[in-house]
């Protein structure tokens, strides 16, 4: 094929823009010091041959799986070599871009630790995990429990004649299943148990096991270990060894048992400490905030490729002696750029509940435990709405693209296959929400005894005003005020959970109640966490905004999250009377204009996101938007284009064609 010279067919969007995208690239970082250690580890990674990615949907899972663990060498032997900051690291191994069992030594082991060990017990444990002379994994979930935490079998019964506690799968359901790492990486695990002493069952606690001997890896004593197996896609998260474990009465020092919420004597006595018990769940809450910061990320890289594809790609039509470029159809638009909103509003709510976090451990270290409800609830529930939004996402972008969104070398399908299970993992998205509509019951159900809601429920306290408040909607111009659009969000929400309650209180017992009523308080639920990304990107856009234009990009990409919020779900909005039909209208008329305003900078705002070619891996979404002769490149690497003639054709092919040459003369 002719070489072609090297165009760049994304220019003339590119002239269109009008803002100052190098001040945008600053703030969706999160700050110029981010934007610059970003930018160089991405450079860095994309550069250097180790890295490459193109190859994993036709390895096969052992060549897989080695690549994986030659990358987590190389990666680590760089951040020592190059004396990387830990900020620097987990930005290098980011765009790597390769799930990995140093997600959950770094991301959950060495979290358990330093969450729920004692004083001691990170000083014995943290220095060789951050030296990676062992390596730990998170292993909670059974065969049989996942969500259900406190039904898990796994036991870890107090001997006292040896101070050891002995931890054993009594069943075939109590074998854990699904942890990362466990497989065939770690030497270590956090394993969560049931602490039995004295024949009392005193719930669960996590202990530290060793599982592999740090000579040789082969499994100790008593513990048997292996992978589960092929996950959905072909590469995506099959870089992982997510692993079963089943443990036959093996023995560890009762100093291994995590004490920071509960302690065991000497003497086998338990003493529970008087920070809260829910603490146990202290990992899941820090990693469902990661999970949150990570749906903008992934969100936007698929944004990314489906806008710039749509603006190379033409049908139908004719513009300026072309066919249409379909980024200039309005269904399209009425497709991508709420998804384009999303990515900046998810982006913003992440950075928020970053904050809120390091707020609660504030207050958990001066025992101040009265955000922890809070913070599990907003954890939760934004973990749950962003990662639901973001699978949906990168489906919608993959069908966005046409016939080629369905190619490995659009880089979406193995974005999806990797993306989906953070639906699942580290809490199932419905679980979480009912957590979520727990909370909110049980808040709303306060507020008459003097009990006063905290932060993101504090509109609560507005109750009465709430229930009956008109919308101040008149002309369309006033659905862009954000005043208005954030008390419409609170009445709705509002209305929705006194509506519930109401509900939830004609039931003798509230357990049955919330069996009944689950689908209704998912409903809520979602609700309310809708509500705090829409006010937390209106807050982040009354801080200063620097940069040409930037601030009325962000003001017109808030208006299109919340108003095509509002259109998906008009029925929560006009069965609870917070608007009209005619001011439903008008926010339909207002996401039109809206959409024109976006249109000319949309190739600008992913390039915001300044994602280099390498983390992309689409062919659809390469930056000079020189789609089709890669296209090509890419087909021609295929295995099965090695040969003129394919293998088999000898066997099967030439057979049936003879024969049916035959049938033919007959
Ligand atoms: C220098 C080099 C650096 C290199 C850097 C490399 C960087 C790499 C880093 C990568 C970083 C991060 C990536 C991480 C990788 C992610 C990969 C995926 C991993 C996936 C792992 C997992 O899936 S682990 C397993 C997760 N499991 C779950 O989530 C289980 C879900 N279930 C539960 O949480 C619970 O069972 C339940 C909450 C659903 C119910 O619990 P329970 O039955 O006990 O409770 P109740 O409902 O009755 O509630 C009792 C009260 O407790 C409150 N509650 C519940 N949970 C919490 C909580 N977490 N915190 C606080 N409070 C909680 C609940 O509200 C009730 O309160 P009251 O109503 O007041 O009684
Ligand atoms: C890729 C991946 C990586 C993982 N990594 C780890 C790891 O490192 N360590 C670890 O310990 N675990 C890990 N897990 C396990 C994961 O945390 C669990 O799968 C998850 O918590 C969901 O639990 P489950 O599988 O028991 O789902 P289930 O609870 O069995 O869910 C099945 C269905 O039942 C519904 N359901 C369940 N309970 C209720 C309820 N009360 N009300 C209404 N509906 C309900 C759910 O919505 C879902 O539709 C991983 C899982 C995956 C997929």
């Amino acid at each position: 094929m002719e070489a072609e010279a090297a165009v760049d067919y994304l220019v003339d969007e590119r002239s269109k823009a009008q803002f100052d995208i190098d001040a945008m690239k600053i703030i969706w970082a999160g700050g110029k010091h981010e934007f610059e250690v970003s930018d160089r580890m991405a450079r860095l990674v994309a550069s250097d041959p180790v890295f490459r990615k193109d190859n994993r949907a036709i390895l096969d899972r052992k060549e897989l799986f080695k690549n994986t663990l030659r990358k987590a060498a190389h990666a680590w032997k760089r951040i020592i070599e190059l004396r990387l900051s830990e900020q620097e690291a987990s930005k290098l191994r980011f765009f790597v871009d390769e799930p990995a069992y140093t997600d959950l030594h770094w991301g959950m082991f060495i979290p358990v630790i330093k969450g729920q060990g004692t004083e001691e017990q990170r000083k014995k444990w943290l220095p060789m995990a951050y030296r990676m002379q062992i390596i730990g994994c998170y292993a909670q979930t059974e065969l049989g429990h996942g969500s259900n935490v406190q039904g898990l079998e796994t036991t870890a019964t107090f001997d006292p004649e040896l101070d050891e506690f002995v931890i054993h799968s009594p069943t075939l359901t109590s074998s854990k299943w699904w942890p990362g790492g466990l497989g065939r990486a770690s030497t270590h695990a956090v394993v969560f148990a049931r602490l039995i002493t004295d024949g009392k069952d005193h719930g669960i606690n996590g202990f530290i096991v060793q599982l592999r001997s740090l000579d040789d890896h082969l499994p100790l004593p008593g513990i048997i270990i292996g992978d589960i197996g092929m996950k959905f896609g072909n590469g995506a998260y099959n870089t992982m060894d997510n692993g079963f474990l089943r443990f036959d009465h093996v023995r560890i020092p009762r100093d291994q048992m995590l004490m920071r919420v509960k302690q065991v004597t000497r003497e086998g006595k338990v003493v529970q400490s008087d920070v809260p018990w829910q603490l146990l769940y202290g990992t899941m809450v820090y990693v469902r905030q990661t999970i949150v910061a990570d749906a903008s990320c992934a969100l936007s890289r698929a944004v990314c490729i489906a806008t710039r594809y749509s603006a190379v790609r033409r049908q139908f039509g004719s513009q300026n002696g072309h066919e249409t470029q379909v980024i200039d159809y309005r269904t399209q638009q009425s497709r991508l750029f709420p998804l384009l909103a999303s990515a900046y509003a998810f982006r913003f709510v992440g950075e928020w509940l970053k904050w809120l976090y390091m707020d609660v451990t504030q207050r958990l270290q001066a025992r101040d435990f009265s955000t922890l409800p809070e913070a599990h609830a907003c954890t939760a529930g934004l973990k749950s709405l962003t990662t639901s939004v973001t699978a949906d996402a990168i489906e919608e972008c993959r069908k966005l693209c046409g016939g080629h969104g369905y190619l490995c070398s659009s880089g979406l399908p193995e974005l999806f296959a990797v993306y989906v299970p953070a639906c699942t993992y580290e809490g199932d998205n419905i679980v979480l929400l009912l957590q979520v509509a727990r909370f909110l019951m049980k808040t709303v159900s306060q507020l008459g005894s003097g009990e006063r809601p905290v932060g993101t429920t504090t509109y609560l306290l507005r109750l009465e005003h709430l229930l009956q408040c008109p919308c101040d909607v008149q002309g369309a111009e006033d659905w862009l005020k954000p005043d208005v659009v954030v008390q419409l969000f609170e009445a709705r929400s509002a209305r929705m959970t006194v509506a519930c309650a109401k509900s939830l209180s004609k039931f003798s017992k509230p357990e049955d109640g919330f069996m009944d009523l689950s689908a209704d308080l998912v409903s809520v639920a979602t609700a309310h966490c809708q509500l705090i990304v829409v006010s937390k990107f209106v807050e982040k856009l009354q801080q200063d905004i620097p940069g040409e234009g930037v601030k009325q990009q962000l003001e017109a990409l808030c208006s299109i999250y919340a108003l095509s919020l509002l259109k998906k779900h008009l029925g929560d909005f006009l069965s609870t009377s917070c608007i009209t039909s005619k001011q439903a209208s008008l926010a339909n008329d207002v996401l039109r204009s809206l959409y024109s305003q976006v249109r000319p900078n949309a190739i600008a705002l992913v390039d915001a996101f300044n994602y280099t070619d390498h983390f992309l891996g689409s062919v659809l979404g390469r930056y000079d938007g020189n789609v089709y002769p890669k296209l090509y490149e890419e087909a021609l690497k295929d295995p099965l284009n090695e040969s003129v003639v394919p293998d088999g054709y000898h066997e099967y092919l030439q057979p049936v064609l003879k024969q049916r040459l035959r049938t033919a003369r007959l």
